[in-house]
Protein backbone atom coordinates (compact mmCIF):
# COMPACT_ATOMS: atom_id res chain seq x y z
CA UNK A 1 0.00 0.00 0.00
CA UNK A 2 1.11 3.53 -0.96
CA UNK A 3 1.34 5.91 1.91
CA UNK A 4 -0.41 8.62 -0.08
CA UNK A 5 -3.71 9.59 1.84
CA UNK A 6 -6.72 10.39 0.28
CA UNK A 7 -9.79 12.65 1.63
CA UNK A 8 -13.03 14.23 0.11
CA UNK A 9 -17.33 13.95 -0.53
CA UNK A 10 -19.37 11.76 -2.38
CA UNK A 11 -22.50 11.51 -2.77
CA UNK A 12 -25.20 8.74 -3.98
CA UNK A 13 -28.20 9.13 -6.38
CA UNK A 14 -31.18 7.27 -7.54
CA UNK A 15 -34.44 7.31 -7.47
CA UNK A 16 -36.45 6.54 -4.19
CA UNK A 17 -35.29 2.94 -2.56
CA UNK A 18 -32.91 2.71 -4.73
CA UNK A 19 -30.96 1.64 -1.88
CA UNK A 20 -28.84 4.65 -1.15
CA UNK A 21 -29.03 4.88 2.56
CA UNK A 22 -28.67 1.62 3.24
CA UNK A 23 -25.98 1.59 1.30
CA UNK A 24 -24.12 4.45 3.21
CA UNK A 25 -24.77 2.89 6.46
CA UNK A 26 -22.78 -0.43 5.22
CA UNK A 27 -19.82 1.35 4.53
CA UNK A 28 -20.25 3.86 6.98
CA UNK A 29 -19.95 0.66 9.29
CA UNK A 30 -22.89 1.73 11.09
CA UNK A 31 -25.49 4.87 11.38
CA UNK A 32 -23.24 7.53 12.14
CA UNK A 33 -25.24 10.99 10.64
CA UNK A 34 -25.56 13.58 13.04
CA UNK A 35 -28.50 14.88 10.45
CA UNK A 36 -28.13 18.35 11.23
CA UNK A 37 -24.44 18.48 11.37
CA UNK A 38 -23.52 20.76 8.87
CA UNK A 39 -19.70 20.64 7.92
CA UNK A 40 -17.74 23.76 7.59
CA UNK A 41 -16.01 22.18 3.99
CA UNK A 42 -19.53 21.92 2.47
CA UNK A 43 -23.10 23.00 3.07
CA UNK A 44 -24.66 19.69 3.45
CA UNK A 45 -25.55 17.50 5.65
CA UNK A 46 -22.73 14.64 6.51
CA UNK A 47 -24.71 11.45 5.86
CA UNK A 48 -21.68 9.43 7.50
CA UNK A 49 -17.96 9.26 7.33
CA UNK A 50 -15.39 5.79 6.26
CA UNK A 51 -12.41 6.24 8.15
CA UNK A 52 -9.37 4.41 6.60
CA UNK A 53 -5.50 4.50 7.61
CA UNK A 54 -5.16 5.70 3.78
CA UNK A 55 -8.41 8.07 3.40
CA UNK A 56 -11.25 9.30 4.92
CA UNK A 57 -14.42 9.61 2.94
CA UNK A 58 -17.34 11.71 3.56
CA UNK A 59 -20.53 11.19 2.65
CA UNK A 60 -23.12 13.83 1.74
CA UNK A 61 -26.70 14.04 1.64
CA UNK A 62 -28.67 15.27 -1.64
CA UNK A 63 -32.58 15.52 -1.76
CA UNK A 64 -33.90 13.66 -4.44
CA UNK A 65 -33.87 15.05 -8.13
CA UNK A 66 -37.22 15.51 -9.64
CA UNK A 67 -38.76 15.76 -12.73
CA UNK A 68 -39.27 19.89 -12.54
CA UNK A 69 -42.97 20.57 -12.88
CA UNK A 70 -42.96 24.14 -10.54
CA UNK A 71 -39.98 26.72 -10.30
CA UNK A 72 -39.97 25.40 -7.00
CA UNK A 73 -39.08 21.59 -8.27
CA UNK A 74 -36.59 23.40 -10.90
CA UNK A 75 -34.99 25.35 -7.81
CA UNK A 76 -34.56 22.42 -6.04
CA UNK A 77 -33.18 20.45 -8.84
CA UNK A 78 -30.63 23.20 -8.81
CA UNK A 79 -29.60 22.72 -5.20
CA UNK A 80 -28.87 18.71 -6.35
CA UNK A 81 -26.58 19.74 -9.48
CA UNK A 82 -25.10 22.00 -7.36
CA UNK A 83 -24.43 19.33 -4.43
CA UNK A 84 -23.12 17.31 -7.08
CA UNK A 85 -20.55 19.55 -8.56
CA UNK A 86 -19.12 20.14 -5.29
CA UNK A 87 -18.47 16.50 -4.65
CA UNK A 88 -15.73 14.24 -5.96
CA UNK A 89 -17.20 11.19 -6.71
CA UNK A 90 -21.07 10.81 -7.49
CA UNK A 91 -21.75 6.63 -7.24
CA UNK A 92 -25.83 6.19 -9.28
CA UNK A 93 -27.52 3.34 -7.63
CA UNK A 94 -29.77 1.00 -9.62
CA UNK A 95 -31.39 -1.99 -7.92
CA UNK A 96 -30.67 -5.18 -9.38
CA UNK A 97 -34.34 -6.26 -8.73
CA UNK A 98 -35.65 -3.53 -11.18
CA UNK A 99 -35.25 -2.38 -14.49
CA UNK A 100 -33.45 1.16 -15.79
CA UNK A 101 -36.45 2.57 -16.53
CA UNK A 102 -37.61 6.09 -16.86
CA UNK A 103 -36.79 7.36 -13.26
CA UNK A 104 -33.16 6.10 -13.69
CA UNK A 105 -32.76 7.91 -17.65
CA UNK A 106 -33.65 11.09 -16.02
CA UNK A 107 -31.46 11.19 -13.48
CA UNK A 108 -28.66 9.62 -15.66
CA UNK A 109 -29.81 12.96 -18.11
CA UNK A 110 -28.50 15.15 -15.40
CA UNK A 111 -25.56 13.52 -14.53
CA UNK A 112 -24.22 13.89 -18.23
CA UNK A 113 -22.98 17.26 -17.59
CA UNK A 114 -21.77 16.55 -14.08
CA UNK A 115 -19.67 13.55 -15.50
CA UNK A 116 -17.83 15.93 -17.65
CA UNK A 117 -16.03 17.19 -14.09
CA UNK A 118 -16.82 14.56 -11.54
CA UNK A 119 -16.57 10.98 -12.06
CA UNK A 120 -19.87 9.06 -11.45
CA UNK A 121 -19.71 5.14 -10.70
CA UNK A 122 -22.61 3.25 -11.82
CA UNK A 123 -23.40 0.73 -8.81
CA UNK A 124 -26.18 -1.96 -8.92
CA UNK A 125 -27.45 -2.30 -5.17
CA UNK A 126 -29.28 -5.41 -3.47
CA UNK A 127 -27.56 -8.27 -5.56
CA UNK A 128 -28.55 -10.67 -3.18
CA UNK A 129 -32.28 -10.18 -4.58
CA UNK A 130 -31.33 -11.72 -7.50
CA UNK A 131 -29.68 -14.68 -9.44
CA UNK A 132 -26.24 -13.96 -10.86
CA UNK A 133 -27.83 -13.51 -14.10
CA UNK A 134 -29.95 -10.41 -13.53
CA UNK A 135 -27.13 -8.86 -12.06
CA UNK A 136 -25.05 -8.77 -14.80
CA UNK A 137 -28.16 -8.01 -16.81
CA UNK A 138 -28.27 -4.86 -14.99
CA UNK A 139 -24.75 -3.72 -15.32
CA UNK A 140 -25.14 -4.33 -19.18
CA UNK A 141 -27.92 -2.23 -19.17
CA UNK A 142 -26.39 0.35 -17.22
CA UNK A 143 -23.38 0.32 -19.12
CA UNK A 144 -25.24 0.91 -22.00
CA UNK A 145 -27.48 3.54 -20.37
CA UNK A 146 -24.39 5.95 -19.55
CA UNK A 147 -20.56 6.29 -19.91
CA UNK A 148 -19.82 5.51 -15.88
CA UNK A 149 -16.36 5.93 -14.80
CA UNK A 150 -16.28 2.46 -13.17
CA UNK A 151 -19.59 0.04 -12.63
CA UNK A 152 -20.04 -2.24 -9.98
CA UNK A 153 -22.19 -4.55 -8.32
CA UNK A 154 -23.13 -4.46 -4.44
CA UNK A 155 -24.93 -5.46 -1.76
CA UNK A 156 -25.17 -3.31 1.43
CA UNK A 157 -27.29 -6.61 3.17
CA UNK A 158 -24.88 -9.32 3.20
CA UNK A 159 -21.84 -6.89 2.58
CA UNK A 160 -21.07 -8.16 -0.87
CA UNK A 161 -18.21 -5.92 -3.05
CA UNK A 162 -19.00 -2.95 -0.59
CA UNK A 163 -15.44 -2.77 0.31
CA UNK A 164 -14.55 -2.61 -3.51
CA UNK A 165 -17.15 0.09 -3.59
CA UNK A 166 -14.98 2.06 -1.23
CA UNK A 167 -12.22 1.29 -2.76
CA UNK A 168 -13.34 2.76 -5.98
CA UNK A 169 -14.81 5.57 -4.53
CA UNK A 170 -11.58 6.49 -2.25
CA UNK A 171 -9.25 6.22 -5.46
CA UNK A 172 -10.99 9.40 -6.67
CA UNK A 173 -10.71 11.72 -4.18
CA UNK A 174 -7.79 14.17 -4.14
CA UNK A 175 -4.89 13.52 -1.79
CA UNK A 176 -5.22 15.32 1.68
CA UNK A 177 -5.23 15.00 5.11
CA UNK A 178 -7.83 13.81 7.09
CA UNK A 179 -11.11 16.66 6.43
CA UNK A 180 -12.41 15.54 9.99
CA UNK A 181 -9.29 14.89 12.31
CA UNK A 182 -10.12 11.78 15.15
CA UNK A 183 -13.86 11.23 13.18
CA UNK A 184 -15.64 14.69 14.57
CA UNK A 185 -18.35 15.31 12.60
CA UNK A 186 -19.04 19.41 14.00
CA UNK A 187 -17.69 21.60 16.32
CA UNK A 188 -19.60 19.84 18.82
CA UNK A 189 -17.47 18.25 21.80
CA UNK A 190 -17.91 14.53 21.40
CA UNK A 191 -19.44 14.34 24.47
CA UNK A 192 -22.46 16.23 23.13
CA UNK A 193 -22.75 14.12 20.03
CA UNK A 194 -22.39 11.19 21.96
CA UNK A 195 -24.77 12.38 24.35
CA UNK A 196 -27.25 12.97 21.41
CA UNK A 197 -26.75 9.05 20.09
CA UNK A 198 -27.98 8.37 23.39
CA UNK A 199 -30.80 10.45 23.66
CA UNK A 200 -32.03 9.66 20.19
CA UNK A 201 -31.75 6.02 21.07
CA UNK A 202 -33.30 5.99 24.04
CA UNK A 203 -36.28 7.96 22.00
CA UNK A 204 -36.35 5.40 19.65
CA UNK A 205 -40.33 3.44 19.52
CA UNK A 206 -41.32 6.04 22.48
CA UNK A 207 -41.37 9.54 20.82
CA UNK A 208 -45.19 9.41 21.70
CA UNK A 209 -45.02 8.45 25.11
CA UNK A 210 -41.85 10.92 25.95
CA UNK A 211 -42.25 13.65 23.69
CA UNK A 212 -39.63 16.16 25.67
CA UNK A 213 -39.24 14.48 28.48
CA UNK A 214 -35.50 12.89 28.01
CA UNK A 215 -32.40 14.63 29.07
CA UNK A 216 -29.01 12.96 28.43
CA UNK A 217 -25.61 13.83 30.06
CA UNK A 218 -22.59 12.11 29.61
CA UNK A 219 -20.66 12.53 32.99
CA UNK A 220 -16.92 11.11 31.53
CA UNK A 221 -15.52 9.58 28.90
CA UNK A 222 -11.90 8.03 29.64
CA UNK A 223 -9.78 4.83 28.25
CA UNK A 224 -10.02 2.40 29.94
CA UNK A 225 -7.01 1.87 32.15
CA UNK A 226 -4.35 -0.14 30.34
CA UNK A 227 -6.01 0.19 27.37
CA UNK A 228 -6.08 2.14 24.63
CA UNK A 229 -8.43 0.54 22.33
CA UNK A 230 -11.62 0.92 24.94
CA UNK A 231 -13.60 3.96 26.06
CA UNK A 232 -15.80 4.06 29.11
CA UNK A 233 -18.81 6.50 29.02
CA UNK A 234 -20.90 7.07 31.34
CA UNK A 235 -23.89 8.64 31.28
CA UNK A 236 -27.41 9.31 32.99
CA UNK A 237 -31.11 9.28 30.83
CA UNK A 238 -32.99 12.14 32.57
CA UNK A 239 -36.78 11.50 32.77
CA UNK A 240 -38.94 13.71 34.82
CA UNK A 241 -41.32 11.65 36.38
CA UNK A 242 -40.95 7.81 38.13
CA UNK A 243 -43.49 6.46 35.80
CA UNK A 244 -41.42 7.32 32.54
CA UNK A 245 -38.24 5.88 34.02
CA UNK A 246 -40.38 2.23 33.47
CA UNK A 247 -41.09 3.44 30.30
CA UNK A 248 -37.39 4.28 29.43
CA UNK A 249 -36.21 0.73 31.23
CA UNK A 250 -38.94 -1.50 30.56
CA UNK A 251 -39.72 -4.94 31.55
CA UNK A 252 -36.08 -6.15 33.70
CA UNK A 253 -34.41 -3.44 32.03
CA UNK A 254 -34.58 -5.15 29.02
CA UNK A 255 -35.45 -1.69 26.56
CA UNK A 256 -32.63 -0.11 28.66
CA UNK A 257 -30.18 -2.73 27.84
CA UNK A 258 -31.44 -2.38 24.13
CA UNK A 259 -31.10 1.20 24.27
CA UNK A 260 -27.39 1.07 25.50
CA UNK A 261 -26.89 -1.74 22.39
CA UNK A 262 -27.45 0.41 20.03
CA UNK A 263 -26.03 3.43 21.27
CA UNK A 264 -23.15 1.63 21.80
CA UNK A 265 -22.55 0.73 18.42
CA UNK A 266 -23.34 4.86 17.33
CA UNK A 267 -20.99 5.90 18.99
CA UNK A 268 -17.98 3.37 18.68
CA UNK A 269 -18.99 4.55 14.72
CA UNK A 270 -18.34 7.87 15.48
CA UNK A 271 -15.25 7.52 17.25
CA UNK A 272 -13.57 4.53 15.93
CA UNK A 273 -13.05 3.28 18.84
CA UNK A 274 -14.66 0.28 21.19
CA UNK A 275 -17.26 1.45 23.73
CA UNK A 276 -18.12 0.38 27.02
CA UNK A 277 -21.87 2.37 27.65
CA UNK A 278 -22.37 2.52 31.10
CA UNK A 279 -26.20 4.46 31.14
CA UNK A 280 -28.22 4.77 34.30
CA UNK A 281 -31.98 6.63 34.19
CA UNK A 282 -32.65 9.24 36.81
CA UNK A 283 -35.51 11.27 37.50
CA UNK A 284 -35.31 14.98 37.56
CA UNK A 285 -38.01 16.53 38.63
CA UNK A 286 -39.45 18.99 35.83
CA UNK A 287 -36.36 20.05 35.07
CA UNK A 288 -37.80 21.88 31.61
CA UNK A 289 -39.12 24.36 33.89
CA UNK A 290 -36.15 24.60 36.56
CA UNK A 291 -32.98 26.82 34.95
CA UNK A 292 -30.95 25.08 37.29
CA UNK A 293 -31.15 21.71 36.42
CA UNK A 294 -31.35 22.72 32.55
CA UNK A 295 -28.14 24.29 32.92
CA UNK A 296 -26.74 21.13 34.55
CA UNK A 297 -27.93 18.97 31.44
CA UNK A 298 -26.34 21.29 29.04
CA UNK A 299 -29.23 23.76 27.99
N1 LIG B 1 -32.27 -7.31 0.01
C1 LIG B 1 -31.71 -6.09 0.09
N2 LIG B 1 -32.47 -5.03 0.39
C2 LIG B 1 -31.89 -3.82 0.46
C3 LIG B 1 -30.50 -3.63 0.21
N3 LIG B 1 -30.24 -2.32 0.32
C4 LIG B 1 -31.40 -1.72 0.65
N4 LIG B 1 -32.40 -2.62 0.72
C5 LIG B 1 -33.81 -2.33 1.04
O1 LIG B 1 -34.36 -1.48 0.07
C6 LIG B 1 -35.23 -0.51 0.67
C7 LIG B 1 -34.78 0.89 0.33
O2 LIG B 1 -33.49 1.11 0.85
P1 LIG B 1 -32.97 2.56 1.24
O3 LIG B 1 -31.54 2.41 1.61
O4 LIG B 1 -33.87 3.20 2.22
O5 LIG B 1 -33.12 3.30 -0.15
P2 LIG B 1 -32.87 4.83 -0.50
O6 LIG B 1 -32.35 4.85 -1.86
O7 LIG B 1 -32.04 5.47 0.56
O8 LIG B 1 -34.33 5.38 -0.46
P3 LIG B 1 -34.85 6.91 -0.42
O9 LIG B 1 -34.41 7.45 0.92
O10 LIG B 1 -36.32 6.75 -0.56
O11 LIG B 1 -34.22 7.61 -1.58
C8 LIG B 1 -35.19 -0.80 2.16
O12 LIG B 1 -36.31 -1.57 2.48
C9 LIG B 1 -33.92 -1.59 2.34
O13 LIG B 1 -33.99 -2.48 3.43
C10 LIG B 1 -29.72 -4.80 -0.12
O14 LIG B 1 -28.51 -4.76 -0.36
N5 LIG B 1 -30.39 -5.98 -0.18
Amino acid sequence: MSDTHRSGFACFVGRPNAGKSTLTNALVGGKVAITSSKPQTTRHAIRGIVHRPDAQLVIVDTPGLHRPRTLLGERLNDVVRQTWSEVDVVGFCAPADQKVGPGDKFILGELVKVARKTPVIGVVTKTDLVPPEQVAAQLLALQEAFDFAELVPVSAKDGYQVGTLADLLVARLPEGPALYPGGELTDEPEAVLVGELIREAALEGVRDELPHSIAVTVEEMVPREGRDDLLDVHAFVFVERPSQKGIILGHRGERLKQVGTVARQQIEALLGTRVYLDLHVKVAKDWQRDPRQLRRLGF
